[in-house]
């Protein structure tokens, strides 16, 4: 059932979130990734997950990480510029891949991995295995029809790409353990990255290795070893193509209208550092992030599964306990009943807003509302005040844009553009 009314969205997701705790049930296959916040069932493992991953999502941590970003970043213009030189066409959205992907391997693993210059890290080449854009078969039937992919045993994501981050894991947990083991105080462990110590308030329950059995009993305030496993693969799944698609759509935004650009490039002049205080403050920055969320936001779906018998509102309309309910945040942030100019892009509507606070939800909301919102806001916001302060972006003569279908993602095949570089 979709239901895309603001408030009856505001009664699902936040007033009556005991009866709409769940996400969609997903066929998982052999894959620990149904241990993940996202895919988990929202009862009280999903609080204590929630509540242990918190931490490394607040500001203080946001801010330490701000300063990878920043370095990533600078690789990035630099990246640019001879094609700024040469004139050369370029498709932007690898680029933006490539710096998200960097982002988040530095921020969840604690790896820097370049993958700018280096397409063949086998990190990347793992995630892309993970997220392929094409139509999966396992996936597709995982998602439409669980249960007979339960039968079929299918496998929704690729199980070797994914068995490459469970070595990993494993990998930087024993060379943490290592680490803290030696490290005199707190401050030594690292605070730049949404790393394994934030997550755990103790030693992991590690496997034997002698038997190779994992502990499946989790105590109150710490994660087992397969959910460590399974938030730094969704932290990927959830992370990279989401903030890459936002990143691409706010240049070919900005392309399609210059004057948005100048004024953008003209704020950012007055700017003397890009500091974590001072992103938040630029204005005009933050009001084309907005915008572009709307016009294009990532999830084209939001999914809330009911568990009680439930009456809608004041419509009257019973929803029986099972029904899956769907959100769509495109058609909600394009209806011009909540939305003046809903196809235009106009930043300057979010100097002072006025629109129903749940016709807007690039980020879905209520108890559930995505975790990573605040980060993946601080990297768009480096990420676009470094390019647009070093480059001008055009698009190619004759581009126009064309989309992956068959997912639940809004995700530009390519932006081709031209650079040049400003004084
Ligand atoms: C532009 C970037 C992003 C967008 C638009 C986005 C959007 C969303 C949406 C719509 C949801 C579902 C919320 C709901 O059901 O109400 C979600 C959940 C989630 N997101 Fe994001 N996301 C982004 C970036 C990230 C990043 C960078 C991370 C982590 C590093 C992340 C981690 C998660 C997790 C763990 C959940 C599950 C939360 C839960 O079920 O409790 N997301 N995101």
């Amino acid at each position: 059932m979709v239901i895309n009314e603001p408030d009856l969205l505001r009664d699902i997701i936040v007033k009556d979130f005991n009866i709409f705790p769940d996400h969609r049930k997903f066929h998982m296959g052999s894959s620990k990734l149904g241990q993940s916040l996202f895919f988990m069932a929202g009862d009280t493992d999903w609080k204590r997950v929630r509540t242990i991953l918190s931490p490394a999502f607040s500001s203080g941590k946001l801010r330490a990480m701000l300063s990878h970003i920043e370095s990533i970043g600078d690789r990035f213009v630099h990246t640019l510029a001879p094609f700024a030189k040469s004139g050369e066409t370029i498709d932007i959205r690898k680029y933006v891949g490539a710096f998200a992907m960097d982002v988040i391997s530095a921020c969840a693993y604690g790896i820097n991995i370049s993958s700018i210059d280096n397409h063949n890290h086998p990190m990347v080449m793992n995630v892309k295995r993970i997220l392929a854009t094409d139509i999966r078969i396992g996936l597709m039937l995982s998602i439409i029809t669980p249960g007979l992919a339960r039968l079929l045993r299918a496998e929704p994501f690729d199980p070797k790409a994914l068995q490459y981050f469970d070595e990993l894991t494993e990998q930087i947990l024993t060379e943490r353990k290592k680490f803290n083991k030696y490290s005199k105080s707190d401050s030594e462990k690292s605070d730049k990255d949404l790393g394994y110590d934030s997550i755990s308030d103790g030693e992991p329950e590690s496997e034997s290795k002698e038997t190779g059995i994992k502990p499946s009993k989790k105590s109150v305030g710490k994660l087992s070893y397969d959910e460590m496993v399974a938030q730094g693969i969704l932290f990927f799944i959830a992370g990279y193509d989401t903030t890459s698609a936002s990143l691409t759509h706010a240049i070919y935004y900005l392309s399609q209208h210059p004057e948005c650009q100048q004024r953008l490039y003209e704020e950012l002049k007055t700017c003397d550092e890009f500091t974590y205080e001072k992103l938040v403050h630029l204005k005009y920055l933050n009001a084309v992030i907005n915008e572009t969320l709307r016009m294009a936001p990532p999830f084209l779906r939001v999914f809330r599964d009911c568990v009680q018998d439930y009456t809608l509102g004041n419509t009257g309309i019973k929803i029986p306990a099972g029904t899956s309910i769907e959100i769509y945040p495109y058609a909600l942030h394009r209806d011009p009943k909540y939305w003046s100019q809903p196809n235009d892009f106009i930043p300057d509507r979010w100097f002072e807003p006025i629109h129903h606070p749940y016709a807007y939800l690039p980020f879905g909301g209520g108890p559930r509302i995505c975790i990573g919102q605040r980060f993946s806001i601080n990297e768009m916001q480096m990420c676009l005040a470094k390019l647009i302060f070093a480059y001008e972006f055009s698009l190619a003569p004759g581009f126009t844009i064309d989309y992956y279908k068959g997912t639940i993602m809004m995700t530009p095949k390519q932006v081709l553009c031209n650079i040049k570089p400003r004084n």
